[in-house]
């Protein structure tokens, strides 16, 4: 089998380049911080010291990072991707990202001959370990293609969606539709409360009815306890409000819910809560308790 270089061991990441190994895939990883490398050597994965080390090495080459700015700075800074990418080889960024920072990667990339493919997901850190994540791609069909076997291992379904920006734009707009769930579901979890009704009860309630989901029945349990071990850090979501309301301003598309949700987001990011799960919001949205 060919080696699959990846980069970003965060979160995601890790979860699915484990999944890879698992499968029988030969892995090479890199990530910024080192040592966060080595629970997948335990496992049978090969380090190499820089993203342009694992681009050589590799056919192609997946990437998970935090954000536009990681996305950018892998691939155009000093040993980046761009150094050793070439006809034949490939370049796959599954980070959430917007169409312009996806598209600046696919320029460059393919200026040096190499083919390029976005493939944002969803589904979080239990459908990355379980291989149940939804893969949104767009870019170059042959290496879509060529990733296959790779996608079927990390996720259950491969949407094939066209040209570079497609799966950008898919994978905001989603997430712009669950953060702004997530803060309704909040104030829902608040007026229960402050009302004098049992929150679980409301979660019993929500989950018998035509609005019943799996997102509430994840993350209502642990949020009437105050317990936020990140699955999806908060600054991350926070990143997807604010790319998606920016492609809500190119196409001159009102979101006042979405942009409500946002400065939940962000307030919740100034009390210092991004590093938390999304799911953190919660406190953001109680606010000061009821004084009278
Ligand atoms: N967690 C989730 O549920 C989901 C996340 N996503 C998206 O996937 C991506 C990764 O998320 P997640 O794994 O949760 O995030 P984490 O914060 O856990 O990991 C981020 C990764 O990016 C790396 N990184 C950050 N900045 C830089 C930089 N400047 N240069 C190089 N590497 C950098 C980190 O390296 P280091 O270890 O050195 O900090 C780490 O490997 C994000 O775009 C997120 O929006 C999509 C679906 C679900
Ligand atoms: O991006 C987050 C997710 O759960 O999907």
């Amino acid at each position: 089998m060919e080696e699959v270089g990846f980069l970003g061991l965060g979160i995601m990441g890790k979860a699915m380049a484990m999944n890879l190994l698992r499968h029988g895939f030969k892995v090479t990883v890199w990530n910024r911080t080192l040592s966060r490398c080595d629970e997948l050597v335990e496992h049978g994965a090969s380090v190499a010291k820089t993203p342009a080390a694992v681009v050589k090495k590799c056919k192609y080459t997946i990437a998970m990072l935090s954000d536009p700015s990681a996305a950018l700075s892998v691939v155009f800074d000093k040993d980046g991707v761009l150094e050793e990418i070439c006809s034949g080889k490939g370049y796959i960024d599954m980070s959430t990202v917007d169409a312009d920072t996806s598209s600046k990667i696919s320029e460059a990339i393919t200026s040096k001959g190499g083919s390029f493919l976005e493939a944002p997901v969803s589904g979080s850190k239990k459908p990355a370990e379980d291989g149940q994540l939804v893969i949104l791609a767009a870019g170059e069909k042959a290496l879509y293609e060529e990733a296959i076997p790779a996608f079927d291992v990390m996720g259950k379904k491969s949407f094939f969606l066209g040209q570079v920006g497609n799966g950008a734009k898919m994978k905001l707009v989603v997430n712009m539709i669950m953060g702004s769930m997530l803060n309704a579901f909040s104030e829902g979890l608040v007026l229960a409360d402050r009302s004098g009704l049992n929150p679980q009860t409301l979660l019993d309630v929500l989950d018998l009815g035509g609005i019943a989901n799996p997102m509430f029945r994840m993350k209502g349990p642990t949020m009437i306890q105050n317990s936020y071990s990140p699955a999806f850090p908060l600054k991350h979501q926070q990143k997807d409000m604010r790319l998606a309301l920016a492609l809500g301003d190119e196409n001159a598309v009102s979101m006042p819910v979405a942009a409500a949700a946002n400065e939940a987001f962000k307030k919740a990011r100034s009390m210092g809560l991004g590093d938390l799960d999304f799911s953190a919001v919660f406190e953001a949205v109680k606010g000061p308790e009821k004084s009278s």
